[in-house]
């Protein structure tokens, strides 16, 4: 199997449990690694035949801007649900952060696994 990833993806959303949460803008963090096949890309150098990192991080960013979550638990399945579907990969790893979170941390969230290795 091999991947294609996306590290350090950013982007401001509504998300947390406390009242002053649901007020403001808090920044999350995604590293996600797709499992997919890359020799036919590699083979014919067509974007048409690999999994389009741009599209799949521009489908992101958009749905994460748009989201309320309360749980990076909640947004961390939503986006892997959405990826999984949205772009037929039926494996990934994804590690969801919340820097701003706890400010003696340099971040914490959730990673999760999803799906077969194939
Ligand atoms: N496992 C989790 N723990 C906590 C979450 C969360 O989403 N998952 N969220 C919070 C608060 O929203 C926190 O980020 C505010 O500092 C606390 N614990």
């Amino acid at each position: 199997m091999d991947i294609v990833y996306i590290a350090g993806l950013t982007a401001e959303t509504v998300i947390g449990i406390y009242d002053w949460e649901r007020e403001i803008r808090q920044q999350v963090t995604l590293d996600l690694e797709m499992g997919t096949d890359i020799r036919a890309a590699a083979n014919t150098e067509d974007i048409d035949n690999t999994l389009n990192y741009k599209a799949v991080s521009d489908r992101l960013l958009e749905f994460i801007e748009a989201s309320e979550f309360l749980l990076v638990e909640t947004m961390a399945e939503e986006i892997a649900s959405l990826v999984m579907q949205e772009f037929g990969v039926s494996w990934l790893r994804l590690k969801l952060g919340k820097p701003g979170a706890i400010p003696q941390a340099q971040s914490v969230g959730v990673i999760i696994e999803r799906g077969n290795r194939g």
